[in-house]
């Protein structure tokens, strides 16, 4: 597990200032909700600290370790970790082998070379306790591509897991799922918690508030307050400007 900070940061696209400033502070072991209207900037953010966007100021520190000169790989080796790329599923592949690759490390290179290496146990088994704890192990010899929209949500998912990160990036894990699909991710990132830190952005208030420890709202690129789900509920500014537009 790990702690993550952020200092100062900022990001311009141009005269777009976009993200405003940001100082956040993620516990370690914490699941830390990051909340906010459309374009907000909270994808922006959350690209930021993957290492996918360079910041226009500020740092990013990660337990305690300056990231922000670091690219997307050197991060992910260090621990942090961004779920959700759905480009990186080989179709043709099954689910047991995409996750051995994440957990060889292998996402970024031609399958082929890898095919060898799909032999080694200590990836088998890292790929293999992923996969159950993202609640597919009755998948682990189907082909990637016959997969339910959900079931490639959670494979990706447990592609993250089989890396076996320190602290996951969660940008809109269940975007387009059906109310049962975004249910079962409910629980699956309710058992998740814990063993690692998580920042989940997510425009579903249900999940945010039945999974958060804390949440921080995003308005404007800025964070107009962290607190409790509690806290969140209670805030006068908050109500009006993010959870009073949601329920109109
Ligand atoms: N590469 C870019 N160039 C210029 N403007 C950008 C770029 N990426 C994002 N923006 C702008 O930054 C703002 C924030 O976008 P961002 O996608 O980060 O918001 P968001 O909070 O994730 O939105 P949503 O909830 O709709 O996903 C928007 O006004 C968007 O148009």
């Amino acid at each position: 597990m790990a702690a993550l900070q952020t200092e100062g940061l900022v990001k311009r696209f141009g005269a777009l200032l976009v993200t405003d400033d940001v100082s956040l502070d993620i516990r370690s072991g914490e699941l830390h909700a990051l909340i906010g209207p459309n374009g907000a900037g909270k994808t922006t953010l959350i690209n930021q600290l993957s290492g996918e966007l360079r910041s226009s100021a500020g740092r990013v520190l990660f337990d305690g370790r300056d990231l922000t000169a670091l690219p997307v790989h050197q991060r992910a080796r260090a621990g942090l970790l961004r779920s959700y790329q759905i480009t990186s599923i080989f179709e043709e592949f099954t689910v047991r082998e995409n996750a051995m690759l994440s957990a060889l490390g292998a996402r970024q290179h031609a399958w082929s070379f890898w095919r060898p290496m799909l032999a080694n146990p200590q990836a088998r088994a890292a790929a293999d306790e992923a996969i159950e704890a993202a609640g597919l192990g009755a998948f682990v010899d189907t082909a990637a591509g016959e997969l339910a929209y959900g079931q490639r949500r959670q494979l990706e998912l447990a592609m993250a897991l089989a890396a076996q990160p320190r602290f996951l990036l969660l940008d809109e894990p269940m975007a387009g799922m059906s109310v049962q699909e975004s249910a079962a991710v409910t629980a699956l990132l309710q058992r998740l918690k814990r063993r690692y830190t998580i920042l989940l952005v997510e425009h579903d208030m249900d999940a945010v508030f039945a999974l958060a420890d804390r949440i921080s709202v995003l308005v404007y690129g800025r964070v107009i307050f962290t607190g409790t789900p509690d806290e969140i509920r209670a805030h006068p500014e908050v109500r009006a400007v993010y959870l009073g537009e949601e329920s109109t």
